[in-house]
């Protein structure tokens, strides 16, 4: 599999950047393989997925970065450096809800995420014996209100110590810190579901049901110290009638949490997501 390099820009808005940019990668012998861009014409902002083969590439990868930096200075921009050879180390969140568990277990074991699944942690011991039949080290951190920070500072520890790069918050039923969040900034993904901004917050099934509403959906974002309301990833929905029990709704949802879970891990895996003003760009 051949070595590719990424760039996610973000800068500016101006004539002249996409040039600069493939200028760079060409002349130095770079063959460019996907290329994409978006402009936020409200905030004359512009947003560039580049990704290129290194295998004729005269510039090494550890000298890519400053040999990029005069560009970035000149048009101002914030960029990322990625290369596809970082098989980044995942960590999954869960409490006692397996259904999203079961679901990226089985895509990491059969290579359909592109990631190290390093540990799976857990507030109850209810999902350890699963865990352990993929191979998965599980750790058990019980927590409440009282012992809430104390047991993160462990959590936190052991995922530094794994060199964990993204966790899964796959329906983890306790708020993190923002202690927590602060050190892992858009690099822990949470499957809510709703279709956000509807039904923030606890039981949106049970809620929805109530309402008698339409259509149900499921969201997955990156975390942020305020609850389901950090930047929106991906999100989907499925029709629902009055002949829909609860217990029809919660199945149907379950099934969107899945696939909107991982397609938002995919994404983040395969560096396709930009974030800025509490937003993303997917380049897919
Ligand atoms: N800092 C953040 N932490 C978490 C977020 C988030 O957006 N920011 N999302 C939640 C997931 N979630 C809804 O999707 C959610 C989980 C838990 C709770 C909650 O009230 N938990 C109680 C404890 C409940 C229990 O012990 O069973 C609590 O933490 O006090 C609300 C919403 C994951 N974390």
């Amino acid at each position: 599999m051949r070595e590719t390099a990424i760039l996610l820009i973000s800068c500016p808005d101006r004539k002249g950047i996409l040039a600069k940019v493939t200028g760079f990668i060409a002349e130095n012998g770079g063959n460019i393989l996907h290329a994409d861009q978006h402009i936020d014409f409200q905030k004359e902002i512009f947003f560039m997925r580049i990704e290129w083969d290194l295998s004729s590439f005269k510039i090494p990868k550890e000298k890519i970065a400053g040999s990029f930096e005069p560009i970035a200075k000149e048009f101002a921009m914030n960029y990322q450096l990625h290369f596809s050879s970082k098989v980044q180390n995942v960590a999954i969140f869960v409490s006692k809800y397996d259904h999203c568990l079961h679901d990226l277990l089985y895509r990491f074991k059969a290579g359909e995420l592109k990631g190290n699944l390093k540990l799976v942690i857990s507030n109850h011991p209810d999902l350890k014996e699963l865990v352990e039949t993929y191979g998965v080290p599980f750790y058990h951190f019980p927590k409440t209100k009282e012992t809430k920070l104390e047991v993160e500072e462990k959590e936190i520890e052991l995922l530094k110590k794994e060199k964990i790069d993204l966790i899964i918050l796959a329906r983890y039923m306790q708020i993190l810190s923002d202690n927590f969040v602060n050190q892992f900034r858009n690099r822990i993904i949470n499957i809510h579901h709703s279709f956000l901004p509807a039904f923030v917050g606890a039981k949106p099934y049970h809620r929805a049901y109530e309402r008698g509403v339409k259509i149900i959906g499921a969201t997955s974002h990156y975390v942020t110290e305020e609850l389901d309301q950090g930047p929106i990833i991906e999100q989907d929905v499925v029709r629902v009638s009055h002949r829909d029990t609860l217990e029809d709704m919660i199945r149907k949802g379950r099934d969107l949490e899945k696939i909107v879970l991982a397609r938002a891990v995919r994404w983040h895996l395969e560096n396709k997501i930009l974030v800025y003003d509490n937003k993303t760009v997917i380049f897919d």
